[in-house]
């Protein structure tokens, strides 16, 4: 008995306090958990939560569920809260009034891998890193004036596109194929100094091809060890190892030449000579490691690859299901052109009906429908809802630009819409999203509008387009997407072409 009492003594004494300080730990957990006023989130499953809701086209179906459960909803993609935002309003509280607490990138598997640790501008944390980096790009790689440089570069590429499609006159041409062969050798010209070839084209694909994995890991931690399992890991690693190397060799390249010419103008400078003087020069401020460099360099990849053609292949499709559209626009590169054989950058600034007809085609096929993932660094409330720190945000910039309640019939092609409005691409109406807004916002949106406007303009200006004779009418052109990095068609857009004069 005594020995029994000083057991129960001997227990009271050790579990009371962990009692007394767990027990209302718990109770105060519990409360605010509860008290918390979390956003309207659809049923999820044990440890996928929502991943099974998002289909093949999550952008179709995140609209579909923000139908249901409203315009900020809260789902689980894996173990990580994720804030799925569709209507105007939303997004400007997350991109404008509380850009800075939504400014992060969350952490994933592959761009870890790729991109030196999320060393590039796109995948690294906010903070002083990403602002130098960001600040680089802005004023020396992607200002208007390295754009206007870069002149030469698209007219030229664009005219080898003409050429193709006049010596192609009356048979099929894959424009889809063409379109991604211009921009890549003005990425590559831009960037590298040097035009596309064979291997090149190789490893790209493979390095953009690699941000389409699923990984597990980036979405239930604990299972990281699948992607392990399943090669993704290792052929992540043998793609950014192949790479690596493709960068140091073009960059020692480019130190030899210069070693050799020594700096004798700035003019005909690619994207890493840039990057190279910046980190020599000791007044710019800047100071970074070869890693840096390279990561920058596979942004401009990653950023510049196929949203300017995929967004060419989408415009260029609509313009052949709508033939009045495109009469329109013809006649007034026509106007402008005035019987010229050629239209170049400096006819651009009045063709205010091709302005709209880009602007139009991008509301309706974003190229980056989901906008890139941020997360919140710190507790916010939103709109009466308290988002925690560490939740992943998606910004459903498809779906607000088909929003019934701020665009009349959003699923009509009708570029008209945007001659009446004043929206510039730098992302601050918030109803149109195509390049993002806030801190985070695309940089390269000079890059890309020049591409498509001077292709677009003189593609229009030279021929006739139509379609193959297979039976298909020009409205039935099948306009299919497929999801992936860049939303794109499903089917490559093949042309038949005829001299306009
Ligand atoms: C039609 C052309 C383009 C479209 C539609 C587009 C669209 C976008 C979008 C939607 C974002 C995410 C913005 C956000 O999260 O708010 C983005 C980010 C970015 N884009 Fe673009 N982009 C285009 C061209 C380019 C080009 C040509 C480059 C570079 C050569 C580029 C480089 C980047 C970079 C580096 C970021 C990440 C910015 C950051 O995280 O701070 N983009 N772009």
């Amino acid at each position: 008995m005594e020995h029994f009492l000083s057991s129960l003594t001997f227990l009271l004494t050790l579990f009371t306090p962990i009692f007394l300080i767990f027990i209302p730990t718990i109770w105060v957990f519990l409360h605010f958990k509860l008290k918390r006023n979390l956003p309207p989130s659809p049923w999820k499953f044990p440890v996928i939560g929502n991943l099974h809701q998002l289909g093949s086209n999550p952008h179709r179906s995140l609209q579909t569920l923000s139908q249901k459960y409203g315009p900020i909803m809260l789902l689980y993609f894996g173990s990580i809260p994720t804030l799925v935002v569709s209507s105007a309003e939303a997004a400007q509280e997350i991109l404008k009034t509380h850009d800075t607490t939504f400014a992060s990138r969350p952490n994933l598997t592959i761009p870890n891998i790729l991109l030196y640790g999320c060393k590039d501008i796109s995948f690294s944390s906010y903070g002083e890193y990403w602002r130098q980096l960001k600040s680089i790009v802005v004023i020396h790689l992607l200002s208007n004036t390295q754009v206007k440089l870069l002149q030469n570069v698209r007219e030229k590429e664009i005219g080898r596109l003409i050429d193709v499609l006049g010596e192609n006159c009356g048979s099929s041409v894959d424009l889809s194929a063409l379109f991604d062969s211009l921009t890549e050798n003005i990425i590559y010209m831009a960037a590298l100094g040097k035009p596309s070839d064979g291997e090149l084209n190789k490893l790209v694909k493979q390095f953009l091809d690699m941000f389409t994995f699923f990984s597990v890991g980036s979405f239930v931690p604990w299972l990281s060890w699948l992607d392990h399992l399943t090669g993704l890991v290792g052929r992540a690693k043998t793609v950014a190892k192949e790479f690596d190397e493709f960068l140091e060799g073009v960059i020692e390249e480019h130190v030899a030449k210069k070693a050799r010419e020594g700096t004798k103008s700035n003019e005909g400078e690619d994207f890493i000579d840039i990057l190279l003087n910046i980190q020599k020069d000791e007044t710019t401020g800047f100071t970074f490691e070869r890693y840096t460099l390279k990561a920058i360099i596979l942004d401009v990849f990653l950023g510049g690859m196929d949203t300017a053609s995929k967004s060419l292949e989408w415009v260029m499709s609509e313009l052949i299901s709508h033939p009045k559209v495109m009469k329109k626009l013809q006649h007034e590169v026509a106007k402008i052109a005035q019987g010229r054989s050629v239209l170049v950058e400096d006819d651009l600034e009045k063709m205010h009906y091709l302005k709209a007809v880009i602007k139009e085609s991008l509301r309706i096929h974003m190229p980056a429908p989901l906008l890139v993932p941020r997360m919140s660094t710190k507790d916010v409330k939103l709109m009466g809802y308290d988002i925690p720190t560490g939740t992943q945000v998606i910004v459903n910039a498809w779906a607000i630009g088909r929003d019934p309640t701020l665009w009349e019939e959003p699923e009509e092609f009708r570029p008209e819409r945007f001659l009446e409005k004043t929206f510039n691409y730098k992302g601050v109406h918030f109803e149109w999203l195509a390049f993002g807004s806030g801190r985070r916002g695309c940089p390269g949106i000079q890059f890309g509008v020049a591409i498509m406007e001077l292709a677009l303009a003189n593609i229009v200006y030279k021929f006739d387009l139509g379609l193959p004779n297979y039976g298909v009418k020009h409205e039935d052109l099948d306009m299919s997407e497929k999801y992936g990095l860049i939303l794109h068609k499903k089917s490559h857009l093949l042309v038949t072409t005829s001299p306009r004069f």
